[in-house]
């Protein structure tokens, strides 16, 4: 059984008099220690898409439909009492911004405390700090990180301070939204290398929302494509890696030459993403598609299933 299974989700922002659909009928699973990579230019859906599932949208602001099975439980149905003690204890979340949530003027040790003791009421103080220092050594950051401050650690450790709260409860799930961006090269390399090590130790499952194909490429099992909103194609990384289906994957593919180093200019893809307000009678990618015939611009693709559950949206699925 997958551990999460999205249903048909949509996301639209009401913004004044404009609806902005930002995700489309987006489906798919995630298996019990499946790792997956959500790619696609700025602005396809991946931040909304990762907010909507654990219902961290506001209502007055985002309306969402569809359905997020976690282990039997629809997470966008059920109480919010039921949703905490889920999003802390079986999915956690790691934000690119989440380093910067920490408290300036508390020691780092006394805010994972404080943190733990939330779900842990009753946990003595001999007990919880036992816990942190197996959290602090867990992602590799010495002991004396406790009794340090924000101010004193670097990029990457307060980021590796991120990842050890999101760990504290062993949960089932996590989900990064390009959490390791914002560290350089070699940091990145490190903390994604522990990443790959911690979930196969603790047989976690991983969503990782990233800009960057190269990331995808070297620490996930399977990877979801998204384009204005849509799932595009959804496969193993093997598999799209080295025979993309969606005109979208090629290009995006393309812009990252050597799957290594710098990203480049989308190549092969010219325009930008449609407004998301505006509805399509078409293929959404249209457009901008250098592969486009007549039925793309009169009608919408449906979702091709092709071998090794591979997921494709295009007239031409499965025909190259
Ligand atoms: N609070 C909001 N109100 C209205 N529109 C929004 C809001 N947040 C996001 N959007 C719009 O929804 C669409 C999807 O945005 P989203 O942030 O999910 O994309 P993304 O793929 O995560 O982008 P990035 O890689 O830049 O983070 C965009 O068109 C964006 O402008």
């Amino acid at each position: 059984m997958a551990l999460l299974s999205i249903k048909n989700e949509n996301v639209i922002y009401k913004v004044k008099n404009k609806n902005i659909h930002a995700v489309n009928n987006v489906s798919f699973d995630i298996e019990p220690q499946d790792s997956l990579g959500i790619v696609g230019e700025s602005g396809s859906g991946k931040s909304t898409l990762a907010l909507s599932m654990l219902r961290l949208l506001p209502k007055k602001i985002a309306e969402v439909s569809g359905e997020v099975i976690f282990e039997d439980r629809n997470l966008l149905t059920i109480s919010e009492d039921e949703l905490r003690d889920i999003r802390w204890k079986e999915i956690s979340v790691v934000f690119q911004k989440s380093m910067n949530s920490l408290s300036p003027i508390h020691k780092i040790g006394s805010q994972m405390s404080d943190i733990y003791m939330l779900h842990n009421k009753t946990a003595s103080k001999a007990e919880v700090k036992n816990k942190m220092t197996e959290l602090l050594e867990l992602v590799n950051l010495p002991p004396r990180v406790y009794t340090m401050y924000q101010h004193e650690l670097s990029g990457g450790m307060m980021q590796r301070v991120s990842i050890a709260l999101s760990l504290m409860h062993n949960p089932k799930l996590i989900i990064m939204d390009e959490a390791t961006t914002a560290l350089d090269v070699i940091t990145q390399g490190q903390i994604l290398n522990e990443i790959k090590e911690l979930e196969k130790r603790l047989s976690i499952a991983r969503i990782m929302i990233t800009h960057d194909m190269s990331v995808v490429a070297n620490t996930c099992k399977k990877i979801a494509v998204m384009y204005a909103g849509y799932l595009v194609e959804f496969g193993y990384v093997d598999d799209v890696i080295s025979n993309p289906n969606h005109p979208y994957t090629r290009g995006l593919l393309k812009s990252f030459p050597t799957l290594k180093g710098e990203r480049g200019v989308l190549r092969g893809i010219s325009g930008s993403l449609p407004d998301l307000s505006v509805q399509h009678d078409g293929c959404i990618f249209e457009s901008r598609c250098p592969e486009r015939s007549e039925s793309c611009h009169k009608e919408k693709p449906g979702t091709v299933i092709l071998e090794n559950g591979r997921m494709v949206m295009c007239h031409s699925a499965g025909r190259r």
